[in-house]
């Protein structure tokens, strides 16, 4: 969907679907007796303009969820629908072609995965944009124009990614997801591995793409920084949904103990750092 068709959604009483809607999606990974199932019944959706949130820890399935939207992880059971296209049964070649519409991109926590070390960031933000077809000259200056989006001058251009700083190798990142225009960018833990500055500056790219009506699912084991951006927060425990609401309601009212513990567990969010016992009882009620 253009940028005027989405305007045009926004504005009109015509009430559009999801740009991503995740169906009790089931995932079994692994071989033998290491054969587990990794996602159980999984439901999601994202509006088109929406920052979700998904939030849980090391090992609840992040990944593996992001990668089943990207069509990269086989599903067992369910469907994702990306603009009304169920990703999970098309063909290698549909899917390859669906990929190089850039319809849904995806910035991993480490920058140097998302960009290639021997290109310039004028060539990694220009690539996408050339295997679609776009004329290099239009290529050039949309790339331009979104180094300016995520505030970074356009004498980056030239340079390796090598050469950057970290926060600033996130936001071309940031930058290179941005150029084709997606329907939905997945941001894996984009500011796990930043400083505290880098954190705040990549938060407020994320606030500035939420403004303008890019629809964000943002992928963090660390709800602190999720709540600041997401109009909705998705809790993943154990390859589970357990919780999903406003970001509001999830924060000041979590009704699941595993949420409640990641909120005990968050000390931008709380005035002072939580109880162990407090949490220790929460783990225990979850293992139980
Ligand atoms: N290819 C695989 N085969 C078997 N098990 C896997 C495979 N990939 C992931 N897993 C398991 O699935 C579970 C979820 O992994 P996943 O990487 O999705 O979690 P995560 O929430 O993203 O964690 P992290 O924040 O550490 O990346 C883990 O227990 C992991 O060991």
């Amino acid at each position: 969907m253009t940028t005027s068709e989405t305007a045009y959604h926004r504005l009109s009483s015509v009430p559009s679907p999801p740009v991503l809607s995740v169906e009790d999606v089931r995932v079994t990974l692994g071989r033998g007796l290491h054969r587990a199932r990794i996602l159980d019944g999984v439901s999601l959706t994202v509006e088109r303009g929406e920052t979700v949130g998904l939030i849980g820890e090391t090992g609840s399935g992040k990944t593996t969820l992001a990668r089943t939207i990207l069509g990269l992880t086989p599903v067992s059971g369910g469907r994702v629908l990306v603009d009304g296209e169920d990703v999970t049964r098309l063909g290698r070649r549909k899917r390859r072609a669906l990929r190089r519409r850039g319809v849904v991109q995806y910035v991993f926590q480490d920058p140097l995965k998302s960009l290639d070390p021997d290109l310039t960031i004028g060539e990694s933000l220009t690539e996408p944009l050339l295997l679609q077809g776009v004329p290099g000259d239009e290529a050039r200056e949309r790339a331009l124009r979104f180094l300016g989006r995520v505030h970074l001058d356009e004498q980056l251009l030239d340079r390796l990614p090598g050469r950057l700083s970290g926060g600033q190798r996130q936001r071309v990142a940031v930058a290179r997801a941005l150029v084709t225009e997606p329907d939905v960018v997945i941001l894996d833990e984009p500011v796990s591995a930043l400083d505290a500055a880098n954190r705040v500056q990549v938060l407020s790219i994320l606030q500035e793409l939420k403004a303008a009506g890019i629809a964000l699912l943002f992928v963090s084991h660390d709800l602190g920084s999720v709540a600041g951006v997401a109009d909705r927060i998705a809790v993943l425990h154990r390859g589970e949904v357990v919780e999903v609401g406003t970001t509001r309601d999830v924060v000041t009212n979590p009704s699941h103990p595993y949420t409640q513990l990641l909120l005990r567990s968050a000390p931008t969010l709380r005035s002072a750092s939580a109880d162990r016992a407090e949490r220790a009882a929460l783990r225990a009620r979850l293992t139980a």
